[in-house]
C-alpha cells in the first residue's frame, strides 16, 4: 500500500541554513495495516505524511501510495487516500452535512451519491444530530469526527490522520477512536491507517505496528509489544535503606538479564530500579541475591514497559519531555536538526 525508499526532505531555509527534516525513510505498508508514526516534536513525521499525501515534493527517494508514484501520479494517490491533517478540514460558515456533500463533489461524486454518502458519515460519526448546524459551532470532538468523515468522503482505502486526538479531552480521544475503529471494521475492503501521535498511550492500544522516528529517521518499527520486548524489558523497583542502596544497585547489575540499573536515595529511603528482560521471572533471583548479600527490600513493583521506555532506551531521551523543536532552537546552526537536539536524559542510567 505504501513503498518508500531513501526519502527524504530538506527545506532551505536560507543560504546558510538547511532543515534536513526527513532523512532517508525506507519503509513498505501492507494493505489493512493500522501504523501509528511516533517520534518527538520536530522528528520528521508530519514531513513524511506530507510527502506521502503529495502535498510537498520528496527531494529525494521514492514513494508509491496506493500503488501509484507520488511525484509522476498525485493525481491518482489523492484519489486513492484520505488525509486528515492537523488544522482540520471544512469551512466555518458552512453546515456539516453542507461540507460533506461539497467534500463528495470535488471528489467526483455526483450530488445524489455525494448527499447518501455524507448521511452513511454522518451517522457512523455520530453527527447526525448536528448535521444542520454551522461547522463552527461544533465542538472539538465533533469537528474532528467531521474532519475524519471528510477524510472518508470518497471511500479511500488509505487513511492518514496527522495527529487525530490532539486536543482532545481523554473521554473524547476514546470517542474519537471508537469511531476510527468501527469505519474500518465496517469497511468493504480492508482499510490502511496510518496516523502521526503524540500520545503513546494511543499509539500502545490501537496501532498494530509502531514505527519510531527520531531525527528525520525511523529508529524502530514492530508491534509494540516487541518494541517493548527487544527495547526496553520490564522495570522492577526495589526500596531499601538509604544506606544500602549502592550495595544493592551492585548486586542488581551482576544478576542475569539485567540491563541497566539507576539508584536514587533520599533521607528515608533507597530506590534502586532495575531495567531486566523478565521481571516477574527474575524478582526471585533478585530478592535472594539482595537477602544473601544482607540488603532487607522493603517493597518490591514490577512494571511493564512502555512505548516511552522504548524511546529511552533507543535514545536516552524521553519522548514525554516536551521536545524543542531543532529549528526553533538555534538560528545560527547550519544543521539544526543534527545540532540541537542532543538532550542527554536527567535519568543517571548505569549500563549492565
Ligand atoms: N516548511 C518548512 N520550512 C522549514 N522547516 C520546516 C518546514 N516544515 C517542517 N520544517 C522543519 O522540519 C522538521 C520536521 O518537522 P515536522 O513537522 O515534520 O516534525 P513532526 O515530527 O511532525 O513534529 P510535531 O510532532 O511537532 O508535529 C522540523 O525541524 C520543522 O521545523
Amino acid at each position: 500500500m505504501i513503498r518508500t525508499h531513501a526519502l527524504t526532505k530538506d527545506f532551505v531555509v536560507s543560504r546558510t541554513r538547511t532543515v534536513h527534516a526527513v532523512r532517508g525513510i525506507s519503509l513498505d505498508v501492507e494493505p489493512g495495516e493500522l501504523v501509528a508514526v511516533l517520534g518527538p516534536n520536530g522528528a520528521g513525521k508530519t514531513t513524511t505524511l506530507r510527502m506521502l499525501t503529495t502535498l510537498i515534493p520528496p527531494t529525494s527517494g521514492t514513494a508509491e501510495v496506493a500503488g501509484y508514484d507520488v511525484v509522476t501520479h498525485p493525481d491518482r494517490v489523492r484519489a486513492a487516500i484520505g488525509y486528515v491533517g492537523q488544522g482540520g478540514a471544512g469551512g466555518a460558515a458552512q453546515l456539516v452535512r453542507d461540507e460533506l456533500v461539497t467534500q463528495g463533489e470535488i471528489y467526483g461524486l455526483g450530488r445524489r451519491t455525494a448527499r447518501g454518502r455524507a448521511g452513511e458519515l454522518l451517522e457512523a460519526l455520530d453527527l447526525t444530530e448536528q448535521a444542520d448546524r454551522k461547522v463552527e459551532s461544533l465542538s472539538g470532538g465533533q469537528k474532528r469526527r467531521l474532519d475524519v468523515a471528510v477524510g472518508l468522503v470518497h471511500q479511500p482505502s488509505l487513511l492518514f490522520l496527522d495527529e487525530p486526538s490532539t486536543g482532545l479531552d481523554p473521554h473524547n480521544r476514546a470517542n474519537l477512536w471508537e469511531h476510527i475503529l468501527r469505519m474500518r471494521s465496517a469497511a468493504a475492503e480492508p482499510m490502511t491507517i496510518v496516523l502521526t501521535t503524540h500520545y503513546l498511550d494511543e499509539a500502545d492500544t490501537f496501532a498494530e505496528r509502531v514505527i519510531v522516528v527520531d531525527h528525520g529517521q525511523v529508529i524502530a518499527d514492530d508491534t509494540a509489544d516487541a518494541l517493548k520486548a527487544e527495547l526496553a524489558g520490564d522495570l522492577v523497583t526495589l526500596r531499601v535503606a538509604p544506606q544500602h542502596a549502592a550495595e544493592l544497585a551492585a548486586v542488581a547489575e551482576r544478576a542475569p538479564g539485567t540491563r541497566s540499573v539507576r539508584v536514587t536515595t533520599d533521607r528515608a529511603e533507597g530506590t534502586v530500579e532495575i531495567r531486566i528482560a523478565d521481571g516477574p521471572g527474575a524478582t526471585p533471583g533478585l530478592l535472594r541475591a539482595a537477602d544473601a548479600a544482607g540488603l532487607p527490600v522493603s517493597r518490591v513493583d514490577v512494571t511493564r514497559p512502555t512505548l516511552d521506555d522504548v524511546f529511552l532506551g533507543l535514545t536516552g531521551r524521553s519522548l514525554r519531555e516536551n521536545a524543542v523543536d531543532p529549528s526553533q532552537a538555534d538560528p545560527s546552526q547550519a544543521d539544526p536538526v543534527e545540532t540541537s537536539t542532543d538532550r542527554t536524559s536527567d535519568k543517571k542510567e548505569v549500563p549492565a
